[in-house]
């Protein structure tokens, strides 16, 4: 006997979210719980506004289509929106028990606010990579901020994210700021310039290695080595189904690229699934996790030591059920 139900949270956001000049007030996804005799499987979808481009109503109605085939006895070939074929595979995964339980909760902390505090919670890194958004402010103070942490703490590495905020020139005035010597301890730069031409001629310019982001999702994007380039990074509510993903990685890794699990921003339970991702394909790589603490509370499951308080299963509104 198969059941399916879908439910829908909505999570306050901390005040100062913003994605692309929108300021997000509420994280809103859909929980997705199969069940088979007696097994259970939850999985998260959750677009992302601003970046995914279908909307929470296109993937409850995509969802609810391909759970109905699922239902009647079907494999549902994965859906064309990646946050439900994100979310149905993994809630499959856990039925057929082949996403595998432990994780890996290192998160590489987004740098931000009060330095001192900052600084604790970096020298109490067991691996010491870190990410700071730059491009956000004028170039010679990202510059700074780099040297600044980089001096200060010698064995720290750092990620940075520039999406795609600079001209080849300004790209080119923040290189000229972080010393030399330092620019190793840089592991990658994401996706520092408008176009892809343009971050490679930077790269190979500067000697910062870069990231791909955002490009992984253009519909030109192919995984190869390239002069430059590093890493690049999967978001999988905007890319797709486990099979997807795994299958980005196993290119990465055969082109010599690191791929880097990342976050679009799920709640503690879609979280610690990529957690659970993260130990289970790309286990060298610290994936970057850490967007828990943006929101206000967390659904279903718990990320390890947060004291945000817990959503349970009672308290989120149920949306659909066969
Ligand atoms: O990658 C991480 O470390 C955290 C996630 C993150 O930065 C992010 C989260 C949601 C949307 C866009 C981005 C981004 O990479 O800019
Ligand atoms: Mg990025």
């Amino acid at each position: 006997m198969r059941g399916a139900t879908l439910y829908r949270y909505s999570v306050p956001m901390d005040a100062g979210v913003v994605l692309r000049d929108q300021r997000l007030q509420r994280r809103e996804g859909l929980l997705v719980r199969l069940c088979e005799d007696e097994r259970v499987g939850w999985g998260e979808i959750a677009p992302l506004p601003a970046f995914s481009r279908e909307t929470l109503d296109e993937a409850q109605q995509a969802a609810q289509r391909r759970l109905r085939d699922w239902l009647a006895g079907g494999e549902p070939p994965d859906d064309a929106l990646p946050s439900v074929a994100f979310g149905l595979s993994c809630a499959l995964a856990e039925l057929t028990q082949r996403l595998p339980e432990t994780a890996d909760y290192r998160k590489a902390p987004l740098c931000s606010g009060d330095p001192d505090e900052l600084f604790a919670r970096l020298q109490a890194l067991d691996d010491k990579v870190a990410k700071v958004k730059v491009g956000l402010y004028e170039a010679v103070r990202d510059g700074m901020i780099v040297n600044l942490l980089l001096e200060a703490l010698p064995d720290l590495r750092l990620r940075l994210d520039a999406n795609r905020s600079w001209t080849r020139p300004k790209a080119d005035s923040f290189a000229r700021y972080v010393n030399p010597a330092l620019r190793p301890r840089i592991d990658f730069l994401e996706e520092p310039c408008k176009t892809r031409a343009e971050s490679l001629a930077f790269a190979q310019h500067s000697g910062i290695a870069i990231a791909w982001d955002e490009s992984v999702r253009e519909a030109d994007f192919r995984v190869r080595a390239e002069p430059g380039v590093r890493a690049i990074v999967i978001k999988p509510t905007l890319i797709g189904s486990l099979t997807r993903c795994r299958q980005l990685i196993e290119q990465a890794h055969q082109a010599g690229l690191e791929a880097v699990i990342s976050s679009s921003i799920e709640s503690s339970l879609g979280l610690s699934q990529l957690a659970r991702i993260a130990h289970w394909l790309t286990p060298h790589a610290v994936p970057g996790l850490d967007t828990l603490d943006l929101m206000r509370a967390q659904v279903l499951r718990r990320w390890p030591d947060s004291a945000l308080p817990l959503q349970t299963v009672e308290q989120l509104e149920t949306v659909w059920r066969s």
